[in-house]
C-alpha cells in the first residue's frame, strides 16, 4: 500500500496543502488506485542537523560493497554519479525514483557489488514543499548503522538531483512476498521472524531517537539473504532522546511503577527536549503511584526509547495510522508498536484490522471499532497456541489508548518479553534461517537470473519526469 499524504511536510512550518501522491489511495479522494498504500504527512516543526551524517558503519566494515566504496573514495576523490552505472529502475515513490547500479570500473580484488540508488529531483521537491522531507530521510539514513537498516554508502548532488546510493534488496518487499504465500497470509512462524526483525530494527530507530512511523509490509525490503531492512524514511520523526534509568518497583499487584523520585538517575546526555512539558506531565503520574502502593525495588533497567516525543503531525498510511495521529493529539514512539500490531495482523490474516469501505471510514474504524480476528484454519495444537498468544500480543499493541499499549513504559523490550517472542533468541536472530532466502531461490535456479527479480525498464519509464538527465550513461 502507498503512503497517504496529506503534505506539506512534517517538517515545514506552512502546512496548509494536502499533497496526493500519483499512486494508491488517496486521502484526498477515497480513489483506490491498486494494492499499495500511500502515506500521509501533515507537519510539525523539526530541524535538520547534517553534522550527524556518520562514515562509521562497523557492522559493514567487511562486506564487499563497503570496501569498494571506500576504494573508490580513496582513489578517485568524492563519489559521484559519473561513477556508476545505472541498470534499471527498480523502483519509485513520493519522493522520487530508485535504481539498481554498480560501480562503473570494477575495483581490482573486489565482487561487482549491486546497490540501489535513490534519485530526488530537488527542484521538484522544492515546489512540492517536500525537500526537508528528503533532507530528513538523508539526514537519518546517514546516523543508522544496523544489520536490519538500509546503510547509506554515498550521497552526492548530480545537477538538480540528490542521490543517495544504499544497500541493494533483492528480495522485493513483504508486501510482495505475503502475495506469494498460500491464501496470501505468512504461517504464523514466518510472520514471528519477520515481526521479530522489524522489532530489533524499530528498537534501535528508537534508541537513535527515530520514529518510524510509516512500517507496512511495503517498507520491510528483504536481503539477499531473506533477512529484513526497513525503508523509506521520509515520514520519520527524529527527536532527542534522554536515556534513563528506570528505577523499578514492583508493586502489589505485581506491577511496574516507574519512579519520578531524585533517587531516578539522571540523564546520561544533556539534551534539549523539546518535548519537557509532557516529561513533566507523565512523571508527576507516575509519582503519585508510587507514593500509594506497596512497592518492592527491582534492578533499574535503561529506557533510552522517545517514549515521551510528542508529534502533531498526521502521518502514515490509513489503514496504519494510530488513533492518537488521528485524533491529532499528539503522537509518540508508541505509534510504532500500534503499527508493529497492524503489521503482525496483516501478514497473519492477509489484510489490515480496520480497513473500511473507504480511507474514511478506515479512520473511523480505527478510532471506533473493537478490534476481532477472522477465523482461520488451525492445523495443530501447537498452531493453536501460537495462535492465541500472538493474538494477546495484537491485543496490547492496537489498545487505541498510547499510554495503555505495550511498549509505552519501557518501550520494545516490554514486547520482546512477550510469550509469542518466548523462543526468539534476541542475540543471535542475525543468525535464523530466515523463511525465505532469495540467494538460495537464485542458486537453484528458481530465478534464472538476478535480473529476472528486476522490472526492466520501458521507453515509457525512461521518458516519464523524474528522469536522470540525458548525459547520464545508463547502461
Ligand atoms: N534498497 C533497495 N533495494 C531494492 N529496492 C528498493 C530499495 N529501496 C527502494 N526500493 C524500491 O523503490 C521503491 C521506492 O522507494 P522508496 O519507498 O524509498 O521511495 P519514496 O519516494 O520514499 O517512496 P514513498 O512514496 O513510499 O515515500 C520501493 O517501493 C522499492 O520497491
Amino acid at each position: 500500500m502507498a503512503s497517504i499524504s496529506r503534505d506539506e511536510s512534517d517538517y515545514d512550518s506552512s502546512c496548509s496543502s494536502i499533497t496526493v501522491p500519483d499512486s494508491s489511495r488517496s486521502w484526498m479522494s477515497n480513489l483506490s488506485f491498486g494494492s499499495r498504500r500511500s502515506s500521509v504527512s501533515v507537519c510539525d516543526s523539526t530541524t535538520t542537523d547534517t553534522s550527524l551524517l556518520s562514515s562509521h558503519k562497523p557492522h559493514k566494515a567487511n562486506q564487499a560493497a563497503w570496501e569498494a566504496m571506500r576504494r573508490l573514495r580513496s582513489s578517485k576523490g568524492p563519489v559521484g554519479l559519473d561513477h556508476f552505472r545505472l541498470l534499471r529502475r527498480l523502483g519509485s515513490g513520493d519522493l522520487g525514483n530508485v535504481y539498481l547500479c554498480q560501480i562503473r570500473n570494477p575495483v581490482v580484488g573486489l565482487p561487482q557489488c549491486f546497490y540501489a540508488m535513490k534519485v530526488v529531483d530537488k527542484e521538484a521537491l522544492a515546489i512540492r514543499k517536500k525537500l526537508q522531507r528528503a533532507e530528513m530521510e538523508k539526514e537519518i539514513l546517514g546516523m543508522l548503522d544496523h544489520p536490519f537498516l538500509p546503510t547509506l554508502y554515498a550521497e552526492f548532488e548530480a545537477s538538480h538531483y540528490s542521490c543517495l546510493v544504499m544497500e541493494f534488496c533483492p528480495g522485493g518487499d513483504l508486501y510482495a512476498a505475503r502475495q506469494r504465500q498460500p491464501g496470501k497470509r505468512f504461517s504464523i512462524s514466518s510472520a514471528k521472524f519477520y515481526a521479530a526483525e522489524t522489532l530489533v530494527a524499530l528498537e534501535y530507530l528508537h534508541m537513535m531517537g527515530i520514529v518510524y512511523r510509516d512500517l507496512k509490509p511495503e517498507n520491510v525490503l528483504v536481503r539477499e539473504d531473506g533477512h529484513v531492512m526497513l525503508s523509506d524514511f521520509d515520514l520519520s520523526l527524529k527527536c532527542d532522546v534522554v536515556p534513563e534509568l528506570l528505577k523499578r518497583y514492583l508493586d502489589s499487584n505485581d506491577k511496574y511503577a516507574k519512579c519520578s523520585t531524585p533517587s531516578c538517575v539522571a540523564p546520561m546526555q544533556p539534551v534539549l527536549s523539546c518535548f519537557s512539558a509532557s516529561n513533566k506531565r507523565n512523571k508527576a503520574n507516575v509519582s503519585t503511584i508510587t507514593e500509594q502502593v506497596n512497592v518492592q525495588e527491582l534492578d533499574p533497567e535503561l529506557v533510552a526509547e522517545p517514549i515521551n516525543a510528542r508529534s502533531k503531525s498526521f502521518v502514515g498510511t490509513h489503514e496504519y495510522l494510530a488513533p492518537e495521529v488521528i485524533s491529532g493529539q499528539g503522537h509518540g514512539s508508541a505509534v510504532d508498536w500500534w503499527t508493529l500490531g497492524v503489521f503482525l495482523y496483516e501478514m497473519l490474516y492477509g489484510r489490515t484490522p480496520f480497513k473500511g469501505e473507504n480511507n474514511e471510514k478506515t479512520l473511523i474504524n480505527i478510532l471506533k471499532q473493537p478490534l476481532t480476528f477472522p477465523k482461520i484454519g488451525i492445523s495443530s495444537s501447537k498452531e493453536f497456541e501460537e495462535m492465541v498468544k500472538v493474538q494477546d500480543l495484537i491485543c496490547k499493541l492496537l489498545v487505541k489508548n498510547p499510554n495503555k499499549r505495550i511498549g509505552s513504559l519501557k518501550g520494545s523490550v516490554e514486547i520482546k518479553r512477550h510469550e509469542f517472542f518466548k523462543s526468539v533468541n534476541w542475540a543471535l536472530i542475525r543468525s535464523v534461517r530466515p523463511p525465505e532466502v532469495p540467494r538460495d531461490l537464485h542458486d537453484k535456479m528458481i530465478i534464472r537470473s538476478r535480473s529476472a527479480l528486476l522490472p526492466k525498464l520501458s521507453k515509457k519509464e525512461r521518458d516519464e519526469p523524474y528522469q536522470i538527465p540525458h548525459h547520464f550513461d545508463y547502461f
